[in-house]
């Protein structure tokens, strides 16, 4: 979906593909922090119609990033329409409705009126740096991080272990939504009143489309705010007490594949089912067919975000990958575990706005044309450097520019650093997550760029498979859908369906890249701790 400009894109797929079509088709929806999209797909998981709009972020001041919740619905429904429209088939055609959304960006609404009291405040969002820098090293953290390592030492529980080790990140919704209540008067006294919703934007929809009558999440989407407890599945005593928020503001948690409720018939005409809300991440996974303990997806969209399959039960925090639910279908629990870097597409974005280039495709072989980048470091940095530095005060910069430094260069530095974090965080994964990893499947905007996906194969020697179809939060979300209605019957069936396009093999030594890396290493750590108001 490179290049999206204007408002919308619809793609209808050729007429004789159309032909011999069952008349059934479930839709997927991704709601990314860039591209909202929906894909309408027939028993074969082939896209039969599809429909995109970009999502227009909000930045109020500098570090916080919002969204307007109406102009978000307005565009969910309308990529629905379109989407259908583009295929040629009817509403009534369209047997359940799978929802994957960006994770932990989350709104809080009246829960008489139903109005929404601010914009979603994404999961990119800034504004609790500080917040999340005085608690991470107040008395109360340093007691309680003390206490569960006394109690690790006698149970050998893992959950003790994981409290032990424990920091908030802006990117939890957790210090997001204290920054709301020390801020927003209205929002506090509705807490007190009992009388607010708090919701991920899969609850918010879910909300919208029942027109009231469902309010909740799904396990997937509930592990990533921060207030979850992914060892007793329910959200956290510890959290919520310590933070003094009253758990009756969080939504119930409902299974990935699961009959959410109908949507009321007034929007689309007619009651499709909303039968899998899902975090994208997850989604992706579950698109990619990663099912066995060991599979891993690199997801390359607005930000990168590796996950390994973990088996069923969560594994413990280390400092860099942490513990989440992949979905929960009836007594099936898979968990994952998740490394991530915040900028990955806004830094292709951020370019594109410069003119350095006019299409993301083009970044591929601009990069090409170059030996190298000439001693050029850029930090993907815009939104702070997540784990294994995790500083929300990084910059982002360019190093090394010379006279002789051109938009080429500056292009090939960048499509570099995704590399380099990529590798970053495949060995963080391979040092705290002990399981043989077994495939890499990846997929998000960026994996179209095939210099970025050659160069990670070299940097982390190892395959890395690029599926025929990379909208896979949308494809994880009509398949878990279509599980729920008896679409398809197993998950059997659907890796029956899984089409690969290309297999990245190592080409390379990453031995070969050993310098670049290391200056590359040396320009992240002197843009850290830039903005330090202390
Ligand atoms: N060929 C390409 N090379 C590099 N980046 C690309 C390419 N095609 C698309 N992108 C980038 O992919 C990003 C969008 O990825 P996507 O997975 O759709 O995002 P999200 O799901 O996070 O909204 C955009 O930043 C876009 O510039
Ligand atoms: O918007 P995306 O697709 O990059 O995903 C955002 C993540 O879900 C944030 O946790």
């Amino acid at each position: 979906m490179s290049g999206l400009q204007a408002g919308a894109e619809q793609r209808r797929e050729e007429p004789s593909a159309r032909a011999s079509s069952p008349s059934r088709f479930v839709l997927g929806l991704d709601v990314g922090s860039t591209v909202i999209r929906c894909h309408v797909y027939d028993r074969t998981a082939r896209v039969r119609g599809s429909s995109a709009q970009k999502v227009e972020n909000v930045y109020p001041q500098p570090g916080w990033v919002e969204i307007d919740p109406d102009a978000l619905w307005t565009q969910f429904v309308a990529v629905i329409k379109d989407a259908v429209k583009a295929a040629g088939v009817q509403m009534h055609q369209i047997v359940g409705l799978g929802i994957s959304t960006q994770r932990a960006t989350f709104i809080t609404w009246n829960k008489k009126t139903g109005h929404h009291f601010h914009n979603f405040i994404s999961w990119q969002d800034l504004r609790a740096a500080e917040l999340v820098k005085s608690w991470n090293n107040s008395l109360v953290m340093k007691l309680l991080r003390g206490s569960c390592r006394v109690l690790h030492f006698f149970s050998r529980s893992k959950q003790m272990l994981t409290v032990s080790r424990f920091n908030f990140t802006t990117q939890h919704a957790t210090l997001r939504l204290i920054w709301i209540l020390q801020n927003l008067s209205e929002v506090r006294k509705a807490v007190e009143e009992d009388n607010c919703c708090f919701g991920t934007i899969d609850t918010w929809l879910l909300h919208k489309l029942t027109k009231g009558s469902s309010y909740a999440t799904d396990y997937s989407n509930a592990s990533t705010t921060g207030f979850f407890d992914p060892f007793g599945m329910c959200w956290s005593k510890i959290l919520a007490n310590l933070l003094s928020l009253p758990l009756s503001i969080l939504p119930p948690v409902k299974d990935t594949s699961h009959n959410f409720g109908s949507v009321d018939e007034e929007i689309f005409g007619v009651p499709i089912p909303v039968v899998a809300l899902v975090g994208d991440q997850q989604s992706a996974m579950f698109g990619e067919c990663c099912f066995q303990t060991g599979d891993v997806k690199l997801t390359m969209g607005t930000g990168t975000f590796l996950d390994i399959n973990t088996g069923n039960s969560p594994q413990h925090v280390n400092g860099g990958f942490y513990p989440l639910i992949g979905w929960k279908i009836g007594q099936e629990v898979v968990c994952l575990a998740e490394g991530n870097a915040g900028d990955t597409g806004t830094a292709i974005i951020w370019a594109q706005k410069l003119d350095l280039f006019t299409d993301a495709a083009e970044t591929e072989k601009m990069a090409l044309s170059l030996e190298d980048s000439e001693g050029v470091y850029f930090v993907p940095s815009f939104n702070g450097l997540q784990a294994p530095l995790n500083d929300p005060c990084a910059c982002a910069s360019f190093m090394g520019l010379k006279h002789s430094t051109s938009k080429y260069h500056l292009v090939r530095a960048i499509l570099e650093s995704i590399a380099f974090r990529n590798k970053q965080l495949y060995d963080m994964m391979q040092r705290e997550i002990q399981i043989p990893v077994t495939n890499i499947r990846a997929d998000g905007g960026v994996c179209n760029n095939a210099f970025v996906m050659q160069m990670t194969s070299d940097l982390i020697n190892a395959k890395i498979d690029r599926p025929a179809h990379f909208d896979m939060s949308c494809l994880g979300a009509a398949t878990l859908a279509g599980l729920a209605v008896g679409f398809w019957a197993d998950k059997e069936e659907l890796q029956k369906l899984r089409q690969s396009e290309m297999v990245f093999k190592p080409q390379k030594k990453w031995q070969e890249y050993e310098m670049n890396m290391e200056n590359w290493v040396k320009a992240v750590k002197r843009s850290m701790n830039w903005y330090n108001k202390t």
